[in-house]
C-alpha cells in the first residue's frame, strides 16, 4: 500500500506506479484508507453504514451545539481546534480550551446518527487498529509492505495508523525532507520523522543529497540557512549542476516598487524566450497577493493566483466592496444582495437564504425582500452617499455592520486570514485615496484586476502552497521581520518551522532566486519602517564565492535599488514633457510624452539607454534636478 496525504498526490503516485510497476499496488490517502477499515471493522457504537459528516454539515452542527450550550468561539475555531485535538490525540487540548463539553455533545449526537467527520476516520482508525487485534491482521496480512509519502508531514494520530501496520515487521518505507515540515501549526510533527530509527530500529536510513533541480549558488545558500535550525539531522545537498546566476537581494521603498521590478525581471526574461510560466512569486502571507495582482494586472503580465482566490475576489473583500457599488449605484442588485446577506450573517441570520431570496442563482430579486433590505440599509447608504473619501466609507460602512467585530470573533486560522484581508484593503484605500483618485476609479481598478484565463501566466502564490513545485524563476517577496518569519512565530520550534518555510521557497527555484524586500509597508492605514528578514542574512551571501553578485552579469540581475524612500513619488500634476526625472533602475531621463489613459497616466520617458513606457502611479519616479545631466 502506498499512502499520501491528497488526492491530487494519491493520483500522481498512482499513475507513476502503473507506468513503472504495473497495476497492483494499492494507493490512497489514508482518510480513505481509514473509511474503509471502519466499514469493516466499526468502531464501539457505529454500524458499518456510518455516514460521512462533510465540512459544510460539520460547521452547522458545529454552530448548533454552539448555540445551544452558548459558547462564545467562532464555529470554524471550534472545528479547528476539535481537529488539532484529534492530530494530536490530546484531551488536554480540549481542556485548556473549555471544549470538553463540547466535544462530548457532539460526539453523542454523532454517535445518535451514526456519523463520523473526517477527523474521526482517522482517530476510530487508529483505537480499531490498536484494540482490534483481527482488524489489524487483517490488513497486515493485506499489505505486505507500506510507501508513505511526505513523511515530514505526518501527525500523531496518523502515526499511531501507520505504526501498527508497520510495527513487528518494519516492512515500511517513508520518504520525506524534515527540513521541509511546514505544517506543525496544525498537528504535524517533525519529530516523528527524525525519530523513524526509534520507531523501527533495523531500518536503514538513506539520505537523497544530491539535488537535481537548482544551481550550486541556491543549493549553498539553502544548506548554509538551514543550518541555523537545532532540530533536524545534517543532510548537506549538493548538486551538478552548474554555479548558476548569483542570488539576488533587493530592497526597495515599497511593495508597488518592489511589484515593478519583478515585472522588469519578468518582461525581460520574456524578451529573451521564457515563458511566463517560468516564474513564480511566493509572499508568506496571502494578502500579499494584493499589490502582485494590480500591478501584474495594470502592466500587462498574464498571472495566475494559485491557491485561492484573487484578493479582490475574496468573499470579505467583496462584502465591503458591495457597499461602494451601491454608492455608486444604489440599483445595484447584486450589491444590495451581497450587502444584505452581510447585515443578515452578522446578526445571525442565515446569509444563504438572505442571498438566494435576493436571487443568486439566477433567479429574479424577491420584490419585497429587496425593497425590505433597502429599507433597512437605507440610513447607512445615505450617510455613505455624502462621503467622498474612500477610507471613510470604509470606516463608516465597518462601524455601521460591526463586520470588524464579527471577524475578530473568528480566531480561526482562516478567521485571522480574512481579517489580514479586510485591513490590507484599508491599506490599499489609502494609497489610493492618497492618488486623488475618486470611487469610480477604485471600482475600476477592482473590475480590471483579474487573472487572465491564458495558460501560460506567472504564479503567485504562498510558500505553503509552492510545496513540491518548481519554477525556473523565483521571488520571495516582503522578505521581512513580522512577515518572513511570521510575526506570530514565538517560540523556538516556530522560528524553526519559518525557517524551514524559507527554506521551502528557496529550493523551489531552479535557476534564478530573486529575494525582495521593503523599507516601508502600510500597516491598518499608517506608513511603517521594516527591516529586512533575518533569513537574509543567514543566508551569508556575501561569505567566499559570492563577489561575483556584485558584478554586472546579465542586466536585470545587475541592477541594484538605489531609489530613495524620502524623495517624494512625483504625481499627475507634477509632470510636463521635457522634465527630467529619476527612476530607481533606469536612471536618470527626460519625459517626452505623457498620455492620460482612463485609470493611469502612461510616460514615455528617454532613458540614457532606451526609451520606455512608465506607469506614472506605479514608477519609482522621482525628480531630478542634476544640471550636469544632459
Ligand atoms: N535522478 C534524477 N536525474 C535527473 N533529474 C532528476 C532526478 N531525480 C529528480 N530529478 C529532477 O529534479 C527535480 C526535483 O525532483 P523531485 O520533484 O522528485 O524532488 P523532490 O525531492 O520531491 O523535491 P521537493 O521535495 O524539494 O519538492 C525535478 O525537476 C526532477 O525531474
Amino acid at each position: 500500500m502506498a499512502v499520501t496525504f491528497t488526492n491530487r498526490a494519491a493520483g500522481e503516485m498512482r499513475e507513476r506506479i502503473k507506468n513503472n510497476v504495473g497495476e497492483k499496488v494499492y494507493v490512497a490517502t489514508l482518510h480513505s484508507f481509514a473509511a474503509q477499515v471502519l466499514r469493516n471493522y466499526p468502531p464501539p457504537g457505529f454500524t458499518a453504514d456510518f455516514r460521512i459528516i462533510d465540512e459544510s454539515h460539520q460547521y452547522a452542527l458545529v454552530n448548533q451545539i454552539k448555540k445551544e450550550l452558548n459558547q462564545q468561539d467562532h464555529p470554524a475555531y471550534i472545528i479547528e481546534k476539535l481537529t488539532l485535538a484529534c492530530n494530536l490525540r490530546s484531551r488536554e487540548i480540549l481542556e485548556e480550551l473549555h471544549l470538553q463539553d463540547f466535544y462530548r455533545q457532539y460526539c453523542a449526537y454523532k454517535r445518535q446518527n451514526n456519523a463520523l467527520d473526517y477527523d474521526d476516520l482517522l482517530l476510530w482508525c487508529a483505537f480499531v487498529f490498536e484494540k482490534y487485534g483481527e482488524a489489524l491482521d487483517h490488513y497486515r496480512n493485506r499489505f505486505s509492505f507500506l510507501l508513505v509519502d511526505e513523511y515530514q508531514d505526518i501527525n500523531p494520530v496518523q502515526h499511531a495508523i501507520l505504526k501498527s501496520l508497520a510495527r513487528d515487521r518494519g516492512n515500511i518505507v517513508a520518504v520525506g525532507d524534515f527540513d521541509q515540515a511546514i505544517y506543525g501549526f496544525r498537528g504535524a510533527d517533525v519529530n516523528i520523522m527524525l525519530n523513524f530509527q526509534r520507531d523501527f530500529p533495523n531500518c536503514k536510513t538513506y539520505f537523497l543529497e544530491q539535488n537535481y533541480r537548482s544551481t550550486q549558488e541556491i543549493v549553498a545558500a539553502a544548506n548554509r540557512l538551514i543550518r541555523n535550525n537545532q532540530n533536524r539531522r545534517e543532510k548537506p545537498l549538493w548538486t551538478a549542476r552548474e554555479a548558476g546566476n548569483p542570488i539576488m537581494v533587493l530592497s526597495f521603498a515599497n511593495a508597488e516598487e518592489e511589484a515593478c521590478q519583478v515585472v522588469d525581471v519578468i518582461r525581460e526574461g520574456v524578451q529573451g524566450g521564457k515563458k511566463y510560466g517560468d516564474f513564480a512569486v511566493l509572499y508568506r502571507i496571502n494578502i500579499l497577493s494584493r499589490v502582485y495582482e494590480e500591478v501584474f494586472s495594470s502592466l500587462g503580465i498574464p498571472y495566475q493566483v494559485f491557491g485561492g482566490p484573487g484578493f479582490f475576489q475574496r468573499n470579505e473583500i467583496q462584502n465591503i466592496l458591495s457597499f461602494y457599488r451601491l454608492c455608486q449605484n444604489p440599483e445595484d442588485q447584486r450589491a444590495l444582495a451581497k450587502a444584505a446577506s452581510l447585515v443578515a450573517m452578522i446578526h445571525g441570520d442565515d446569509p444563504k437564504k438572505a442571498g438566494l431570496v435576493m436571487g443568486k442563482a439566477g433567479r429574479k430579486p424577491d420584490p419585497v425582500w429587496a425593497d425590505q433590505s433597502l429599507h433597512a440599509l437605507r440610513p447607512v447608504l445615505e450617510k455613505l452617499r455624502q462621503l467622498n473619501n474612500l477610507e471613510e466609507i470604509y470606516d463608516l460602512v465597518l462601524d455601521h455592520t460591526g463586520y470588524l467585530d464579527y471577524l475578530k470573533q473568528n480566531r480561526s486560522t482562516e478567521g485571522l486570514r480574512r481579517l489580514e484581508n479586510v485591513e490590507e484593503l484599508r491599506s490599499t484605500l489609502v494609497q489610493f485615496g492618497q492618488t486623488g483618485k475618486s470611487l469610480d476609479d477604485f471600482l475600476l481598478l477592482v473590475d480590471q484586476v483579474h487573472a487572465e484565463k491564458s495558460l501560460d501566466t506567472v504564479k503567485l502564490m504562498t510558500s505553503h502552497a509552492a510545496k513540491g513545485m518548481e519554477f525556473d524563476t523565483v521571488f520571495i517577496v516582503e522578505a521581512e521581520e513580522g512577515m518572513f518569519p511570521h510575526y506570530n512565530a514565538e517560540t523556538e520550534a516556530q522560528q524553526e518551522e519559518e525557517r524551514r518555510l524559507f527554506y521551502v521557497s528557496l529550493t523551489r527555484a531552479k535557476n534564478n532566486l530573486f529575494i525582495l524586500h521593503t523599507r516601508t509597508r502600510i500597516s491598518k492605514g499608517k506608513t511603517i519602517r521594516v527591516t529586512p528578514s533575518p533569513f537574509i542574512q543567514e543566508l551569508d551571501l556575501s561569505g567566499p564565492g559570492q563577489e561575483q553578485k556584485k558584478k554586472p552579469g546579465k542586466r536585470l540581475f545587475a541592477h541594484q535599488n538605489p531609489f530613495d524612500a524620502a524623495a517624494p513619488q512625483l504625481r499627475k500634476d507634477d509632470v510636463c514633457a521635457g522634465l527630467l526625472v529619476h527612476h530607481a533602475f533606469f536612471g536618470k531621463g527626460v519625459i517626452t510624452e505623457i498620455r492620460e489613459l482612463p485609470h493611469y497616466t502612461e510616460l514615455t520617458v528617454a532613458f540614457r539607454d532606451e526609451t520606455r513606457k512608465i506607469i506614472l502611479e506605479y514608477a519609482p519616479l522621482t525628480c531630478y534636478q542634476d544640471p550636469d545631466f544632459i
